[in-house]
């Protein structure tokens, strides 16, 4: 089977929310999907009130298929330092029509301060390689890894928009999503995330600078994080662009027209225009840079800045990513 399930941004594209339906009768709950890690978590009804800002719940005591995992926990702790940590269910999930029968469905006993402030959002549903599941003592599936081999084909397609409703595609590739060919490349699943190796970059109509790093197809992360050398290269070409310490980041004019952001994925290039790296007013003059350094991370994420210009093959099936403008 196959199915596809809409995704809409919140304020400034930091973050797309799909509704799920959880248990039995179906409990309709809004998440981030995130490529970047592999817990489906949730606010329910065992979430302290005081660690609540009005968040829609899971409440598995009013599903007649929920099943407490005994003994299971879950904690987990994301590079920004944002965290929670929690009990387990089964439960019957749903998404756009494909239904998993029994899905680890992580309730929530505790959650950091961003994740109380973002009202919106009931919580993750992780598409990562199941290999970095935090639930202990036995680690889980995630919910595309339980659907895989009942798809059509063993993929799901990602197709964010900026500020305007794009779609998560459950195994099928829907040709009027993108143009052109698609590009696929090997992914190296070794850290359980989604990474690939780009090619290289290119800044506004300047000459393409060959390079082969490692990057991951992150959705949970809002920004493009790329080496310093790159980004350094970009907002050099951006009157007024500076690197703001306080900020932590380059900070630019928000009048300022920007250069578009080109990057290789072997012969295929990527392109993300110049106002898709405005990514939110700081004052009413000064804006932070969608494209920052990622040097403390060790490696780079192509977050939602770079994943709203494209159109994204995973597929779990040969374990390749397919890229494709639109
Ligand atoms: O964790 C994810 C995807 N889920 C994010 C869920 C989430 C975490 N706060 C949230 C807040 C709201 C909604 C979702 C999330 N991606 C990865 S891989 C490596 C790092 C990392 C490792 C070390 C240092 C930095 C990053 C991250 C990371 O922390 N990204 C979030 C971020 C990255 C940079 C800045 C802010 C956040």
């Amino acid at each position: 089977n196959f199915g596809t399930v809409e995704t809409i941004p919140e304020a400034f594209d930091r973050e797309y929310l799909s509704p799920v339906q959880i248990g039995t009768p179906p409990q309709t709950v809004n998440l981030n999907f995130d490529t970047g890690s592999a817990d489906l978590w949730v606010n329910t009804n065992e979430t302290p009130e005081n660690q609540q800002n009005g968040q829609v719940e899971y409440n598995p005591t009013l599903s007649s298929t929920a099943k407490k995992m005994e003994g299971a926990t879950w904690d987990i702790t994301y590079g920004d330092g944002s965290a929670s940590s929690g009990i387990v269910y089964t439960d019957v999930v749903s998404i756009g029509g494909v239904t998993v029968q029994s899905q680890a469905v992580e309730s929530a006993q505790q959650v950091s301060s961003s994740f109380q402030a973002d009202a919106a959002s009931s919580g993750l549903l992780g598409l990562a390689y199941g290999t970095i599941n935090t639930v202990q003592p036995v680690q889980q599936k995630t919910f595309f890894e339980n659907a895989m081999n009942d798809l059509a084909s063993p993929l799901f397609t990602v197709n964010l928009m900026k500020q305007a409703a794009g779609s998560y595609d459950f195994g099928y590739i829907n040709a009027s999503e993108y143009t052109g060919e698609i590009q696929y490349t090997p992914v190296d699943n070794s850290r359980g995330f989604w990474g690939f190796n780009p090619s290289g970059f290119q800044v506004g109509n300047s000459s393409f600078n060959a390079s082969s790093w490692y990057a991951i197809a992150d959705t949970g992360t809002s920004l493009l994080l790329l080496p310093s050398g790159m980004v350094d290269i970009y907002w050099s070409a951006v009157s007024g662009a500076k690197f703001d310490a306080l900020q932590g980041g380059y900070t630019f004019p928000c009048n300022t027209t920007l250069p578009s952001f080109t990057f290789g994925v072997e012969e295929y290039r990527g392109v993300i225009p110049g106002h898709f790296m405005n990514y939110a007013a700081i004052t009413k003059t000064t804006c932070f840079g969608g494209i920052q350094s990622s040097d403390a991370l060790g490696f780079s994420i192509f977050g939602d800045v770079a994943l709203k210009a494209q159109f994204v093959v995973f597929d779990g099936g040969d374990n390749t990513l397919g890229w494709a403008n639109k």
